[in-house]
């Protein structure tokens, strides 16, 4: 690459990386969120706490430095799969290491990580539709590096028959395209503050997600709580109104009941913050 050409990836890269670390601290301040980690407090976690899922954000800027970096202007191939699935690995190290061995942003680190490469190999100016769909490419391509064994997503995929993190990826992060975009535009021309928009963009991905974490711990009653409590508060006008409001309270005392936390779709409402700002137009 060209001295000047290098320059402008680098500051793509440093760009795109403090993004993505500015996502994932606004999606852990945005409060009340169900079940999560907020600004009030834990949720249903005993080890998480809003310290440390900034920490957490903060050790991962490297990460998606280097993904983006090492993406540049670089096709869909088994050798930047390879490549994206080796920064990927040792960014979880580094974040396992800055949260003392708690897992903060595993599902957060996959989803926005595919999405930088994405935008970075595409020079940075694209779409979000072309990232969405140049991630999924990425997503679809074997890691023979990966190492095989055991998982709490792969364990709830197979119990239930139902697709996780690596599937939505692989897709081309349906739920972020086709429900939770649309959902913060719509909040924002109807009206809706910024905080209360975001919060019925995870109401949009809560109410079709099979989000992993909710069923490791609380089976498929937890998950129809979230997906029933999520529909619950858009069809009564959404977290803006009151009558939204009340239903957030209940389905946030509902998973708490059930001990259950919807890590996944917050993973998914960080990535979603992401393409809103790094896409282009509202659409
Ligand atoms: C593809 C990987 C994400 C691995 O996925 P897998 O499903 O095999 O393994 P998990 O370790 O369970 O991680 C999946 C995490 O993805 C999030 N998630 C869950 N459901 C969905 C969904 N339907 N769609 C999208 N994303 C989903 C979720 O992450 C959040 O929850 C985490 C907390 O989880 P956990 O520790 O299980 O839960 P707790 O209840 O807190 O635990 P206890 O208190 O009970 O002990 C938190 O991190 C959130 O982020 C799932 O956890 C990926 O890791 C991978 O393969 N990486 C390889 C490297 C690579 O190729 N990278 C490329 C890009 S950088
Ligand atoms: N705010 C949050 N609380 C708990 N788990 C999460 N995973 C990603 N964001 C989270």
């Amino acid at each position: 690459m060209n001295p000047r050409l290098h320059a402008h990836a680098d500051l793509a890269a440093d760009q795109l990386a403090q993004l993505a670390t500015a996502c994932l601290i606004e999606e852990a301040r945005l409060t009340p969120k169900p079940g999560l980690v907020d600004s009030r407090g834990n949720g249903a976690h005993l080890d998480l706490s809003l310290v440390l899922m900034e920490r957490s954000a903060h050790s991962l800027t490297p990460a998606f430095y280097q993904l983006a970096q090492q993406s540049w202007l670089r096709p869909a191939d088994p050798a930047l799969r390879e490549t994206v699935g080796r920064l990927g690995r040792e960014g979880e190290a580094q974040m396992m290491a800055a949260t003392g061995g708690v897992n903060t942003h595993r599902g957060a680190l996959w989803a926005l990580g595919l999405l930088v490469s994405a935008a970075a190999m595409l020079g940075g100016g694209a779409e979000r539709g072309a990232i969405a769909r140049a991630a999924a490419q990425l997503a679809q391509l074997p890691d023979r590096a990966a190492p095989r064994g055991f998982s709490k997503g792969l364990r709830a995929v197979h119990r239930y028959r139902v697709p996780g993190a690596r599937e939505e990826a692989q897709q081309g992060f349906p739920h972020v395209m086709a429900l939770a975009l649309p959902q913060l535009h719509r909040s924002r021309q109807q009206g809706a503050e910024e905080p209360a928009a975001r919060l019925d963009a995870l109401m949009a991905i809560m109410t079709s997600l099979s989000d992993t974490c909710v069923l490791n711990r609380a089976g498929l009653a937890g998950l129809d709580t979230m997906q029933r409590g999520a529909r619950a508060v858009l069809a009564a006008g959404g977290t803006a109104q009151p009558a939204g409001r009340l239903a957030l309270a209940e389905l946030d005392a509902a998973m708490l009941a059930h001990n259950a936390s919807p890590g996944g779709a917050a993973d998914l409402l960080a990535a979603t913050l992401f393409l809103d700002r790094v896409g282009g137009q509202p659409n």
